[in-house]
């Protein structure tokens, strides 16, 4: 049996902090409300939701500092003391991740509260998170109700709007990967999720110069094709519709470098080279990256090409069973330093 979870409500505009109240009524929730933010998106929002919600609720917060086994366990905790009914996260990917799993193990809950357009698990089933070093995909639970609200998010500086566009645009080289281990391991694969996940990646590469100008129509543009890549994601039940080698590349990048990039950014780069890889054109991938303003090379990433190449030729090992371009080996040091010299990375 395939099933297929998605959020009862999604809402996306303006001044939104004082919906989370009304978005729980509707559904019911319940009285005992968990608010997680993280030290900056508590000041950024958290705060305000926090108190409109004590109106209504009986409201306890806990801050969230990583998106680790540790911290979803410190949420559980706190989920049995407080007795708490429902959760609402309020942040980035780290902290959606951490009420994501927190909430499917607890079985309350969870409302998503984005504060950066940065990623594409604002609305996902599957968790990403740092369990014995390395970036595990976990099941989970997709939020109840997602509530995007522009404003906030354009208070994030612009950088984080490029990420989101590397984070889509990875579904180019992730269905490749994915189709590459349905015909050569007999993977599960969906048509149906994989052409909707395309169709989040063709967008920003059509969209790249209204992208730019970082205004709230950019926001909304970015904010719906990622939630749509989460919905691609619960269709296909894992993650594969949007993370592939490239992705391996990013969390590889994320347990070696002294001072990772953002997720998206590492995601972007990780995706010109894997497209390479794949005969695919990555010269489209790095226009549209530069057209946006995202890191196209180790020098913009602020990441040392030493650890880019390390990443490249590790990448393989951090997940064994999802099966990518870079095959059962990997690379080579040698392979990988080409693939990156080529396509301008390093
Ligand atoms: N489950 C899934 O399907 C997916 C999961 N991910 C995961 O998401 C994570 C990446 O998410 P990302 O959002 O890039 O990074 P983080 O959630 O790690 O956030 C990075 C930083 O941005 C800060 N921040 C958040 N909102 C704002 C704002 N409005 N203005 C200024 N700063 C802000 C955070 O503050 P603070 O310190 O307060 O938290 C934090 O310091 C990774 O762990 C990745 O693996 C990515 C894609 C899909
Ligand atoms: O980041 C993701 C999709 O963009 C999903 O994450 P994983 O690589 O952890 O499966
Ligand atoms: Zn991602």
């Amino acid at each position: 049996m395939h099933l297929m979870q998605l959020p009862r409500e999604v809402l996306l505009g303006e001044n939104l902090k004082g919906e989370a109240v009304n978005v729980a009524k509707r559904l019911g929730l319940g009285e005992r409300a968990l608010v997680l933010y993280g030290p900056k998106t508590k000041e950024i929002a958290g705060k305000d939701i926090e108190k409109s919600l004590r109106e209504s609720f009986e409201v306890s917060a806990l801050v969230i500092r990583e998106a680790s086994m540790e911290e979803v366990e410190k949420t559980l905790t706190k989920i049995r003391d407080d007795n708490s009914d429902w959760l609402i996260a309020v942040g980035g990917g780290s902290i959606i991740d951490v009420a994501k799993l927190a909430s499917f193990k607890a079985g309350v809950p969870f409302i998503s509260f984005p504060t950066t357009a940065s990623h594409d698990g604002i609305a996902s089933a599957n968790a990403s998170i740092k369990d014995l070093g390395t970036k595990t995909s976990v099941k989970a639970v997709p939020p109840v109700a997602v509530i995007a609200d522009v404003r906030v998010i354009k208070t994030a500086p612009y950088r984080y709007l490029a990420a989101g566009v590397g984070d889509m645009i990875s579904n180019l080289t992730a269905v490749k990967d994915w189709q590459l281990a349905h015909r050569i391991k007999g993977e599960y694969y969906s048509e149906y999720a994989a052409s909707l996940s395309l169709m989040s990646a063709k967008m920003v590469i059509k969209n790249a110069d209204i992208i730019r100008l970082g205004n709230e129509e950019s926001v909304r543009k970015v904010v719906k094709g990622l939630i749509s890549c989460g919905v691609a994601m619960s269709i296909a039940g894992s993650s594969r519709p949007a993370s592939g080698a490239e992705h391996l590349f990013s969390h590889a990048l994320d347990a070696i470098a002294p001072k990772p990039a953002l997720h998206g950014e590492q995601v972007g780069v990780g995706t010109i080279i894997m497209a390479y890889l794949h005969g695919l054109k990555w010269e489209r991938i790095r226009e549209t990256l530069k057209k946006v303003g995202a890191p196209t090379n180790a020098y913009e990433l602020g990441i040392d090409p030493e650890y880019i190449i390390e990443a490249l030729t590790i990448a393989h090992t951090i997940r064994p069973e999802r099966y990518t371009i870079l095959g059962k080996d990997g690379l080579t040091r040698e392979a990988a330093e080409k693939a990156a010299k080529i396509t301008g990375v390093i």
